[in-house]
């Protein structure tokens, strides 16, 4: 059974702009989905659906159960976690009390035994857990806001551009940082991004975005070949796709 099952979803900003028209992809349990598309493409509006932040129509199952409605709160309850692009760290709060803000429905019990969990897996916060976000790289306040989400306990991540504004060098770490985190945990993800090859790395499908449609698909098994890969680009993605 999947895990997630998006079907027919749209949506609209206000009764004309339509940012996502009638989407639908599958996610197993453990698996990682990208969404890939250029800028406007409708990835972050299509996120922001599933984790019920803004209004759309069509519908989202997850274990089973329809969200319809269900508001976002609830929706982090039952384990799915948006990270948004941008990484949005509150900057004046310790790196340890964003942690905290991410894990607020979850037991002190829970909390602890995550925020052991968050910092192992992150030394670069580790090391300056007291300090202010505000000081952070932005490498690794985006592994903030991934492990403030973490604190949730997710079952399914949602993580929008978390290449977005770091250099390749903080690209590839932050990446590697995904991986484990996919090793060692039972969590599926939804990735979005326009960077093809570090999604590549991480992903097991990857659906291809457009003017707020899926124009394409592909298993990332069938890209390794470069031609296949360049096919796949010029059809989808164009010149702007990051290699
Ligand atoms: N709050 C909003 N009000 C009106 N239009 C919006 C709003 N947010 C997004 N849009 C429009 O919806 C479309 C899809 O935007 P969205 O942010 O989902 O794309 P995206 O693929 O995530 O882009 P990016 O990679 O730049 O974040 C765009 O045309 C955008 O201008």
């Amino acid at each position: 059974m999947s895990l997630l099952t998006v079907s027919d979803l749209s949506v609209f900003y206000g009764a004309k702009a339509q940012a996502v028209e009638r989407i639908e992809f599958d996610v197993a349990e453990r698996a990682v989905v990208a969404l890939l598309g250029a800028n406007g493409a409708g990835k972050s509006s299509s996120m922001k659906a599933i984790a019920g932040l803004i209004p759309c129509t069509g519908s989202v199952v997850f274990d089973g159960e329809k969200l319809d409605g269900l508001p976002a709160r609830e929706r982090v309850r039952r384990g799915i976690v948006y990270v948004p692009e941008g990484r949005a760290v509150v900057g004046n709060l310790t790196v340890r009390e964003n942690l905290v803000l991410g894990g607020y429905q979850a037991s002190a019990a829970e909390r602890r035994e995550r925020m052991a969990m968050v910092l192992d897996l992150f030394p670069e916060i580790a090391d300056r857990a007291d300090g202010p976000a505000w000081r952070m790289s932005g490498g690794e306040q985006q592994m903030l806001a991934i492990g403030r989400g973490l604190m949730a306990g997710p079952r399914l991540l949602l993580l929008d551009e978390p290449s977005l504004g770091l250099a390749p060098l903080l690209v590839r770490r932050v990446f590697e940082r995904l991986s484990a985190i996919r090793r060692e945990s039972n969590l599926a993800i939804v990735l979005v991004e326009q960077n093809l090859a570090m999604t590549m790395r991480l992903s097991d499908e990857i659906h291809f975005l457009r003017g707020g449609r899926i124009v394409g698909h592909r298993a990332v098994g069938e890209l390794r070949d470069k031609a296949a890969r360049q096919e796949a680009i010029d059809a989808y993605l164009g010149a702007a796709a990051a290699e």
